[in-house]
């Protein structure tokens, strides 16, 4: 494994030795989910359930941290049998979507998810006039229920049409009181109050992980680095791992690791199982 970071070697070797203690938390789209142009026909990498499997057997819990809906990401990720497996272990599988605001774990399989901010259903109203004005008419909207996203990776010049709406989106946004989340080609609105970052360090508490390992590839996940990064301070063992692609550099500052996309993940995290099976034998 090679480390980007000044102490990546040493954080790794530190998480290793937490093993049994350890909380490691995944993105989905990006890291454990290739990225495709048709948001609805993404899939979980086909090593993932075997990869999960044999890490949750090594550790304390894993976690997939999610913008998307909670429910969407189950049925995409086949996380409902990855959570039987990973219940086999005695552990426990947490699914948070929505950026923290939904709940799925394998011990109780019901989503826990809040109210629909009221601006949303007057945003997407709006937007086909929003899209107009930003000369992308024909961007995808994705109705999230908590949020709205508006996606430009099927667009003829998908980069140009994400500029021109990004402006148009944050004010409309702004005037209804709600937040943007730019990510890869995917403008998303949605309520402010939580995010990646305040969900891992609830994650942290009720766990009460005495080390943790994020692996993220987009700008939704900067506040959960950022919050590693605080853990991080207080002495906790952490990883960081970039899912690296050509779209999204903003992690690779802050990583550890780097790897190649969700195949570089999946040998990540194997690797990872095997280093701290190997540690606590
Ligand atoms: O937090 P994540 O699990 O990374 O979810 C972030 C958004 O991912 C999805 O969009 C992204 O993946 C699509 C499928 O590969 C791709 O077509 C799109 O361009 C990407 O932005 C999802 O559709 C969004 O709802 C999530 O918020």
């Amino acid at each position: 494994m090679e480390f980007s970071s000044a102490d990546g070697a040493e954080q790794y070797a530190a998480v290793v030795r937490a093993g049994r203690r350890l909380l490691v938390a995944l993105d989905f789209d990006g890291t454990l989910s290739p990225i495709v142009d048709d948001p609805a026909v993404a899939h979980i990498h086909p090593d993932a359930g075997e990869v999960l499997d044999r890490l949750a057997a090594e550790v304390r819990s894993i976690a997939v941290v999610t913008g998307r809906p909670a429910r969407q990401v189950l049925a995409l990720g086949g996380l409902d049998e990855v959570g039987d497996a990973i219940a086999e272990h005695g552990r426990e599988l947490v699914v948070l979507g929505q950026y923290g605001n939904e709940r799925w774990t394998s011990a109780h399989r019901r989503v826990v998810s809040p109210k629909p901010p009221p601006a949303i259903s007057g945003l997407i109203l709006a937007l086909p006039h929003l899209l107009r004005r930003a000369g992308a008419p024909e961007a995808w909207i994705e109705e999230k229920g908590l949020a709205v996203a508006v996606h430009t990776r099927r667009l003829a010049d998908p980069a140009a049409a994400f500029e021109r709406l990004l402006p148009v989106l944050t004010e409309a946004a702004r005037e209804r009181g709600l937040s943007v989340e730019p990510g890869r080609l995917v403008v998303e609105i949605r309520a402010s109050g939580m995010d990646k970052g305040r969900a891992l360090h609830a994650l942290v508490s009720e766990f009460e992980a005495g080390a943790v390992v994020f692996v993220g590839d987009d700008l939704g996940d900067v506040p959960a680095f950022e919050a590693v990064l605080e853990l991080r301070a207080t002495g906790l063992p952490t990883l960081l791992v970039c899912s690296g692609s050509d779209e999204e550099s903003a992690l690779r500052a802050l990583a550890d690791v780097e790897v190649a996309g969700p195949d570089g993940v999946m040998a990540f995290l194997a690797e990872l199982a095997e280093d701290v099976r190997i540690r606590h034998a």
